[in-house]
């Protein structure tokens, strides 16, 4: 069996704003094993950027980890720990974005960067570094590398900097990548070839993958699990066919409904009625009951248990408990 990577237990995050505390991650409880490709998510402010952030070790100087632990490749994260905590994740974590052009040094040839990498957190010389990175670079399929090397990011499309990315990410052999949305920003076709590329780098170099999105079906296409976050808890989380098949919460059964298909060709295309609570205004009870159709009284005045329910499938939901949900 896989050992567990990264787990993160009971986890609150908090920020201050004024004098006033606002939870924007609560009771967060996941593990990522050993080469799983596992995703989260869920709509926009869900907390979904917080928690790779708290794993990065980057969160906003207004946010703290109030509570829990986090836990990479067996060494716990606690406060205070700064340039150590640094030291541990940089060895075993890396992490790319939505927009690559932000990530990189526009003055810099994009060749060079890599190598940079590989130069900084390996002890290898420089021309092994360079080699290392032409390596990288053939590896995540980009072509003309010898030229390619020492191209500045600006003449490179939006993909072939994903590529870069990718490379840069992987070439010092992490044992998990964090890809925030790494597809967002390219156009449809070519966000399929970095999504084929991510499940191809996940095979070939056994990296684990923490893959965040709003979309369902892009995380249906990469990820073997899945996290369902809505307002800074998780609601669900199960093996991906588990939820598409038999979801749970009427969260995920809401996102499943949004998601375009074949067979709704023609029709018009569900939404979720209302919107994300924000911060200064989330409440006691579920955190999704003011748009849950399905909510007693309940819902608004207790915040469910994370139930165990079977199948690798967990979820927070009064129904589940009060055995209203047979999916
Ligand atoms: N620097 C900040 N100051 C105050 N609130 C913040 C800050 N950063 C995030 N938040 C709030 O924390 C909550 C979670 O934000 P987060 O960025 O993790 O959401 P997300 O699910 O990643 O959304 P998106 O898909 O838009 O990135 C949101 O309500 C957001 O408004």
């Amino acid at each position: 069996m896989a050992n567990t990577l990264l787990a993160i237990r009971e986890l609150d995050v908090t920020f201050t704003i004024g004098k006033k505390q606002y939870p924007a991650l609560r009771q967060l409880s996941f593990q990522v094993k050993e080469k799983e490709r596992v995703g989260i998510v869920g709509e926009s402010g869900c907390g979904k950027s917080l928690t790779s952030l708290s794993v990065m070790g980057l969160l906003p100087e207004s946010a703290t980890i109030t509570r829990g632990e986090i836990n990479v490749a067996g060494k716990a994260w606690s406060p205070g720990m700064g340039e150590e905590w640094n030291a541990t994740r940089g060895r075993h974590v890396a992490m790319i974005f939505q927009d690559p052009m932000s990530a990189l040094n526009p003055l810099m040839p994009v060749g060079k960067q890599i190598a940079e990498m590989a130069l900084t957190h390996l002890s290898v010389s420089k021309q092994e570094a360079k080699e290392l990175a032409l390596g990288m670079m053939a590896k995540v399929g980009l072509s003309r590398i010898n030229q390619l090397y020492g191209e500045y990011p600006h003449r490179l499309s939006g993909g072939m900097m994903q590529r870069i990315m990718i490379a840069m990410a992987l070439i010092c052999k992490p044992k998990l990548l964090i890809a925030d949305e790494p597809t967002t920003a390219l156009d449809v076709t070519i966000q399929a070839q970095i999504l084929d590329l991510l499940r191809e780098m996940n095979r070939s170099t056994n990296t684990a993958m923490l893959f965040i999105s709003h979309d369902l079906g892009v995380i249906r296409e990469v990820c073997e699990r899945v996290i369902v976050m809505y307002a800074g808890y998780m609601v669900e989380d199960a093996p991906v066919q588990e939820i598409l098949e038999h979801p749970k919460h009427p969260y995920t059964a809401a996102l499943l409904q949004a998601l375009p298909s074949i067979e709704k060709r023609g029709q018009l295309l569900y939404t979720i009625p209302g919107r994300v609570p924000p911060l200064t205004e989330r409440g006691d009870g579920c955190p999704f009951a003011g748009r849950c159709p399905r909510a007693s009284t309940i819902c608004h005045t207790k915040t469910p248990e994370l139930e165990t329910c079977g199948n690798g499938h967990r979820v927070r939901c009064h129904l589940y408990a009060e055995g209203k949900i047979f999916a």
